[in-house]
């Protein structure tokens, strides 16, 4: 005869199952009780409208957790064809026609039933600052001719304007910073480096100084409970395009109508217009009175000459406060990692220097060696892929980085590993739209939500460990009955 097994007696059969069945009952309820109804989602949407481009992105958020958590990422982003609106000025009402296409893409992207409620904003960059220096009432027309389009549209606008550069550099540094997810776990934070057609941006936030040294460079915030003390400064007329402009007017002043220019690769040859190099008030004042139409641009590829050049457009001598980086601006001490986006990234990443802990002396004589490469054959291996425009420039943007990041801003051989060379984080572009957009729906509060003690999942877990436990203990306070049950003969 077969022994009896114990387990098999009708009563922990069937406390089994409906032990089984409370478990299945009780974990379904935790998990969903607690799961987020459906994701719906909410939407957001900024242009930016810079110097060279505007590009519009779309952000989206858990529908209801818009107050709190850092949930918000990009859904999508569409790159405005045609240059940047500033370029617009005689001609304002295609500033508007020109974006009318990625309009048209947000509208299919954002489900119809948010359109009203989504907001549209536009913030505009130094190329709309320049524009407003040089001449106020075009810059006035080209905001009138976006603002008719965009509001021609369903969504919610909320209005164009062109940032200062504290604020364009501050919400750099948000945008990096809440998308690393370290201002609400209140983390060292990194320091923003944003390099546009236009200016150039640096924000970080360094412990021991004295903000009151220079008022105009210090932003206080208080985002989920943690005060920070923001150091940021925008360079107008040093982003890289009018960088590059300052170069060959500083070039074009000794007088001859050619210019033999080692930021450029030997063999490359170009005519150049006097008039359309000047027209901006980064140079205007350099213009030489009785300059030709057209000089002539030639490439002679040299790294260390063309540093020299670079150089000479920062002024490193007068300095009022404790520290400077250039041009007599104030700046602290450099503290913690830092991340390069936009134009660093563009142009890093096509020279394939992004890997920071190569030795700099290393990157500069790689930097160097292309510079040098004759511009034949930098167009045999490249233009099929890349515009000739941008191809023709990264020598001189490369050398302009990192001239601007050891000379500018006094990172050195030691620091410069502190860089990281970024273009996205966690899917989202590395800028300042970003955090502009979280700065006016409100979506960073000042204090620390309430949260529950446990994340989901934590919590699930929990309660499933302590069911299985309680259940065992339920049959093993059983047993005692076990052995009467097995008190069978056991001979066959
Ligand atoms: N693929 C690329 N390679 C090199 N440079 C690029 C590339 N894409 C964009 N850029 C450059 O990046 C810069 C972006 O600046 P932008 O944001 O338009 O100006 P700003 O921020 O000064 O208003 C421009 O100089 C543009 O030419
Ligand atoms: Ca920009």
């Amino acid at each position: 005869m077969k022994e009896k097994n114990p387990w098999y007696t009708p009563l922990t059969i069937i406390i089994t199952v409906i032990g089984v069945i409370a478990i299945v009952a009780l974990v379904t309820v935790a998990v969903l009780q607690n799961r987020p109804l459906l994701q719906k989602y909410k939407y957001g949407i900024v242009l930016d409208a810079g110097s060279s481009h505007t590009a519009l992105y779309i952000y989206q958020w858990p529908a209801e957790k818009d107050n709190n958590t850092g949930r918000v990422e990009q859904k999508h982003s569409c790159k405005v064809t045609g240059k940047g609106i500033s370029s617009y000025a005689a001609q304002p009402e295609k500033a508007g026609m020109s974006l009318t296409e990625c309009m048209q893409e947000a509208e299919m992207v954002v489900p119809a039933k948010r359109h009203s409620e989504t907001p549209l904003y536009l913030g505009a960059t130094a190329g709309m600052r320049l524009l407003n220096i040089e001449n106020r009432s075009a810059s006035d027309q080209v905001f009138q001719a976006v603002e008719k389009a965009l509001q021609s549209f369903p969504f919610s606008y909320q209005g164009a304007r062109i940032l200062s550069g504290q604020e364009e550099g501050a919400f750099g540094w948000v945008t990096v910073n809440y998308l690393d997810d370290r201002l609400k776990q209140g983390l060292e934070t990194t320091g923003a480096l944003d390099l546009g057609g236009a200016s150039t941006q640096i924000s970080f936030v360094s412990h021991d100084y004295d903000i009151s040294e220079s008022p105009s460079n210090s932003m206080t915030f208080r985002l989920y409970g943690n005060d920070y003390n923001l150091y940021t400064h925008s360079f107008l007329c040093y982003g890289k395009d009018q960088v590059l402009r300052m170069a060959l007017a500083k070039q074009t002043q000794l007088g001859p109508s050619t210019i033999l220019d080692p930021c450029f690769h030997p063999g490359y040859t170009t005519t150049r217009n006097y008039s359309s190099l000047y027209d901006s008030p980064c140079v205007s004042g350099r213009r030489p009175r009785e300059a030709p139409t057209n000089f002539s641009h030639k490439g002679e590829g040299n790294f260390t000459k063309c540093q020299e050049v670079v150089k000479s457009l920062f002024n490193t001598t007068a300095c009022k406060y404790s520290k400077c980086s250039f041009n007599g601006v104030f700046q602290p001490p450099l503290q913690g990692p830092f991340g390069a986006f936009s134009a660093y990234y563009y142009v890093m990443n096509f020279l394939n220097l992004t890997d920071t802990s190569i030795h700099l002396e290393t990157v500069k004589n790689n930097l160097a060696s292309y510079c040098a490469t004759p511009w034949n054959q930098i167009k045999q291996m490249h233009l099929s892929n890349v515009k000739e425009k941008y191809l023709a420039e990264y020598c001189f943007s490369g050398t302009y980085i990192l001239t601007l990041l050891t000379e500018g801003y006094n990172f050195t051989k030691e620091t410069y590993s502190n860089i990281k060379f970024i273009k996205k984080i966690k899917g989202s572009d590395a800028g300042w739209t970003l955090g502009y957009m979280l700065n006016l729906t409100n979506m960073i509060p000042a204090e620390a939500p309430d949260s529950p003690p446990l994340p989901h999942a934590g919590y699930v877990s929990i309660v499933t460990v302590i069911a299985v436990l309680l259940f065992i203990l339920l049959i093993l306070s059983l047993r005692p009955v076990w052995p009467r049950c097995s008190k069978q003969p056991q001979i066959v």
